[in-house]
């Protein structure tokens, strides 16, 4: 999925799940690009005050650092879980801010040994801020260590080899751990609990996302209308990231071939030129619906054979096609395969066949376990509800 991570402080590569170019060369692809980073480090709003949606999570955590400011300590350590490009970077940055101290960056790949993570922590300076991207990615042994240093605000650093190894205890200074996770399910239950506030963040609604455009539009110094803004919200998939992508493609098709505005003519041609609909599918969602739906009747069919019929990679389809449109009730995963929901049907405006037998078919999965991490209530629409 992503590329190098341009960011300042973020020690090694953060790989994606898939590695397929597929992937990468998907507008709607919620992880970030390299091009991305760069085109985002302008945008991220610095503040909680700007920083549009998550109510929830913005109100408890502005509360959580407003009583530590006020007390003159630091914060509980903080984890942010939701799937990618929905803030949980963005709000990192802004925990620092709002504490008005420095933020040091790294990830979870790039601390493979406890010997990684001492180096890190024995360098921080009292009260700064420490965003550990992708924390369920790091090895056991740091994590253990990671857990002590939370508690406690020590690091045994392990001096010689074998029997005559000695545990010589480091004192840490106070700091705060941000953790960032797309899959907070796969966190051990003792790093968990280390974490005195969790927030969860969750897919965007429609008017979130047109506050995030406007600003964005402003911040890019393009002049842009409500109905071109509108329409560009509405097929960015719930992820900020996605929209601010779609924004700089429609932004270059009115650079080229209109006066500059992002408005309404614009927002359609451009997003129609990066084959992405009304719904916010790519040609990769619609073939597999196209698959599922007209040459399997409405399956259920399984993964690999679905994947031959797209002309994909079994795992490309699982993991960059399927989370989305499982979230949204489009296709849902059974025992037998793969199913087309309703939902299906009526995107593609096709008659679903009167004799399919799907209302005997379990779900395979709970909502929320889709590979993208997306949080309950996605997936639940779709469990077993089809047509009769
Ligand atoms: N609430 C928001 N308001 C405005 N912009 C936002 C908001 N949330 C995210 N963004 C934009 O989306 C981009 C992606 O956000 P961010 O990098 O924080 O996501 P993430 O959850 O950390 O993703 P990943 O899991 O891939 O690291 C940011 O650069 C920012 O411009």
């Amino acid at each position: 999925m992503s590329g190098g991570r341009t960011e300042p402080g973020f020690a090694s590569e953060l790989v994606e799940a898939d590695g397929s170019s597929e992937a990468t060369a998907r507008v709607v692809d919620p992880a970030g690009t390299d091009d991305d980073r760069a085109a985002e480090a302008a945008l991220r709003p610095r503040r909680l005050s700007e920083f549009p949606g998550q109510p929830r999570v913005r109100d408890q955590l502005g509360l959580v650092l407003e009583a530590a400011r006020r007390r003159g300590g630091t914060p509980d350590h903080v984890l942010l879980s939701g799937p990618p490009g929905l803030g949980k970077t963005t709000l990192a940055m802004i925990v620092a801010a709002e504490l008005e101290r420095p933020l040091r960056l790294t990830s979870g790949p790039a601390i493979q040994h406890a010997g990684d993570l001492a180096a890190v922590l024995s360098s921080l300076d009292e009260g700064e801020v420490l965003f550990l991207d992708e924390i369920h990615r790091m090895s056991r042994s740091a994590e253990e260590m990671l857990y002590l240093a939370m508690e406690d605000f020590r690091v045994d650093v392990i001096v010689g080899k074998g029997p005559g190894a000695t545990a010589i205890p480091l004192e840490l200074p106070p700091f705060t751990v941000v953790g960032a996770t797309t899959r907070a399910g796969l966190l051990p239950a003792p790093l968990r609990d280390r974490f005195g506030f969790t927030g969860h963040l969750d897919y965007y609604d429609t008017a979130d996302l047109v506050t995030i455009l406007h600003r964005s539009a402003r911040l890019l110094g393009v002049e842009a209308d409500d109905a071109g803004i509108l329409e560009i919200a509405g097929r960015s998939r719930g992820t900020p990231r996605i929209a601010n992508r779609l924004l700089r493609r429609v932004r270059d098709w009115a650079q080229v071939h209109g006066e500059g505005h992002v408005d309404l003519a614009a927002a359609h041609a451009a997003l129609t030129l990066f084959d992405v609909d009304d719904a916010g599918l790519d040609r990769l969602d619609r073939a597999v619906l196209e698959a599922l739906c007209r040459r399997f009747g409405g399956g259920p069919v399984g993964l690999s054979t679905l994947a031959v019929a797209v002309g994909e990679e079994a795992d490309t389809v699982e993991t960059v096609a399927e989370p989305y449109l499982v979230r949204e009730g489009y296709i849902v995963r059974t025992p037998r395969g793969r199913a087309a929901a309703p939902r299906a049907w009526t995107h593609l405006g096709i008659e679903p066949p009167r004799s399919a037998p799907l209302q005997e078919l379990l779900p395979l999965e709970e909502p929320g376990t889709a590979a993208d991490g997306s949080g309950p209530g996605g997936a639940s629409d779709a469990n077993g509800r089809f047509g009769s």
